[in-house]
């Protein structure tokens, strides 16, 4: 790395030691020159340490603040009684706080108080300090922030209030706080009446649920204020210029996890207050050229889909009643038949089997699906070795019977899954990873679902194939024209209801519901498309086959 001139150097006295201080535009270092005795930091390590060495990245400094004399801290109202020693020889002071990596991803807020001889060195130290700070151009400075009352184990305002606003409050970031009055609360006022411009980022303390609110209010938003006719499959999506960041306070909270590494509300506020972004692909879902909805995460008929259908009626057991459902559908085993056509990327490098994982600066995402892979096998024509598929100007058509059909834009990592459906899908790459599971033994399916849970690969089973694609249609059996949506509505109600009145019945009804990304879709036959789209300061977001590319306000994880 190039070698960056210093701002600022001092001998400076840190718990009664002296330290070599210093600071240029990347970095703020100490370094013991009169050793005393060594600290042990309790399994939190510092960003690094080369001996009694210690620095910070300028970039991951949260604030700084001067210290009164006498009494202690200013500024943050947390009183603290100044070292006897240091007061006599050293009385003035300031301290900086900083993150530090924790452990499995979580990062922390700790803090470091130097000890200067003089006044003017002090607030030569301070002044220089947040200079560099101002000089941080994507660090959001006003938020809007929507804060679900009744998502997970309805923690969300306490979250938000114990946890985030404090850290918001001393990295200066001013905010407005919604708390939703009812669902899609949040997705109308973005859509309809919050004054953007006032805002650097908007936040949801919620789950996927809530994130998802964010992404049709914005991406709807900015379609509309554009021109957009959303309910063509085939227009380019406008990206967003505001980022979206989720403080996670949900059931799954995938999105959170599969960007940030973990589920941690103090994580995620740390990566917010810090500026990281992070783009990501944003799928949209049409029937019969009429939007339906957006996902960001997971399209997943059958187990997927049944599984949330039969979850939304027990809401009131909270993050449980997806384990409940869970196993009540895994038992049904209710398999499904229809038709899904694919466009496969075949223009990009990466495969869903690939070993390697999609992480900060992933060199797949920054290209954003535009490489063009040198061994990139050719469109056949014919498949040889699947005889119910065939291809089709490019699209290939499978038709069968499907215990579950998972569109995964990212990984779809989670604290059940620390892998995910798809561990190689790429967050920003514009493609899908479409995963059929055909119809197969309750044993084998159980075996394919244990290896979520596992380091065994839940693709290499006969009855998975996964493929990465841009564009995909699903057409269920005995539903080929949209007139007959009626009836094939009325058909499941009635399906459903006979199955219900004679559990030992084995047959499965002929339609299950998609579950995007939480919710649920009253449409079997859909088309998707993948798109890059940002979601930053809080999030990253891709869908289409186009890349559209919006800031997030989210962090990307894993940044050691
Ligand atoms: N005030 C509210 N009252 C009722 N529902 C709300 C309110 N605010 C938001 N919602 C809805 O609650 C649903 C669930 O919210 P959320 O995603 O935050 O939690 P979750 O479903 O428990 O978590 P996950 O999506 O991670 O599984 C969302 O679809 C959202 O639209
Ligand atoms: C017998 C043991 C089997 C264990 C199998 C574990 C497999 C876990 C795979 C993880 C898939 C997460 C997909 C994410 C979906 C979210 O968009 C959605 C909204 O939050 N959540 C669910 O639909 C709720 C999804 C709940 C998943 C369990
Ligand atoms: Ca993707």
């Amino acid at each position: 790395m190039e070698k960056q001139p210093r701002l600022l150097a001092s001998q400076l006295l840190l718990k009664n030691s002296l330290f070599e201080v210093s600071l240029n535009r990347v970095l703020l270092t100490w370094k013991e020159i009169a050793t005393k005795k060594k600290r042990v930091s309790g399994g939190i390590h510092h960003p690094f340490k080369v001996g009694t060495s210690h620095g910070v990245s300028v970039s991951e400094i949260l604030a700084v603040r001067e210290l009164d004399v006498d009494c202690g801290t200013k500024d943050d109202g947390r009183w603290q009684k100044m070292p006897q020693k240091s007061t006599e020889a050293y009385p003035y002071a300031f301290t900086v706080s900083y993150v530090e990596r924790a452990w499995q991803h979580r990062w922390r807020c700790s803090d470091v108080t130097f000890h200067c001889l003089e006044g003017a060195l002090c607030q030569q130290w301070v002044q220089t300090i947040r200079e560099q700070l101002t000089a941080l151009t994507s660090r959001p400075k006003h938020l809007l922030v929507y804060i679900n009352p009744y998502g997970g184990k309805q923690q969300g305002e306490r979250i938000y209030e114990q946890k985030v606003a404090p850290l918001f409050t001393l990295a200066s970031i001013s905010t407005h706080v919604i708390v939703t009055e009812h669902a899609n609360h949040a997705r109308d006022h973005l859509r309809t009446e919050a004054e953007l411009k006032k805002y650097d980022g908007v936040v949801c303390v919620g789950g996927d649920g809530m994130f998802s609110e964010m992404v049709h209010g914005l991406v709807s938003r900015t379609q509309r204020d554009n021109g957009v006719d959303q309910n063509s499959p085939e227009e380019k999506l406008v990206p967003c210029t505001l980022r979206i960041g989720i403080i996670p306070a949900g059931s799954t909270d995938c999105i959170c996890y599969a960007t940030v590494g973990i589920n941690d509300p103090v994580t995620s506020a740390l990566h917010i207050i810090v500026g990281d972004a992070q783009p990501m692909d944003v799928c949209s879902v049409h029937h019969n050229n009429t939007f339906l909805r957006y996902s960001v995460s997971l399209l997943g008929y059958g187990f997927y889909g049944d599984m949330l259908a039969d979850s939304e009626r027990k809401r009131w057991m909270g993050p449980a009643r997806y384990d409940f459902s869970g196993f009540k559908t895994f038992l049904t085993h209710h398999y499904y038949e229809g038709t899904v056509s694919f466009l496969p990327a075949t223009d990009i490098l990466g495969t869903p089997r690939d070993k390697t994982r999609c992480r900060a600066g992933c060199f797949i995402c920054q290209h954003n699906g535009q490489l063009y892979s040198e061994d990139a096998p050719e469109i056949c024509e014919t498949d040889p070795d699947v005889s119910d598929s065939e291809y089709k100007g490019g699209w290939r058509v499978i038709r069968g019977k499907f215990l579950a059909i998972n569109a995964a834009s990212m990984s779809c990592a989670c604290p059940r899954s620390p892998k995910g459906l798809s561990p190689a899908a790429h967050l920003a790459d514009g493609t899908t990873d479409l995963i059929l599971v055909r119809k197969c033994s309750r044993f084998n399916f159980l075996r394919h679902l244990l290896r979520h849970t596992s380091k065994y690969d839940q693709f290499d089973m006969t009855f998975v194939e996964v493929h990465r694609v841009r564009r995909f249609r699903f057409t269920p059996r005995y539903c080929q024209s949209d007139s007959e949506l009626d009836l094939r509505e009325n058909g499941k109600r009635l399906f459903s209801q006979i199955c219900r009145d004679h559990p030992a019945c084995s047959c499965s009804p002929a339609y299950s519901s998609w579950n995007c990304d939480g919710e649920i879709l009253p449409h079997a036959a859909i088309e998707v498309g993948c798109v890059t789209t940002p979601y930053n300061l809080l999030c990253k977001y891709t869908v289409h086959s186009e890349s559209i590319q919006t800031p997030s306000l989210f962090p990307h994880f894993f940044t050691l």
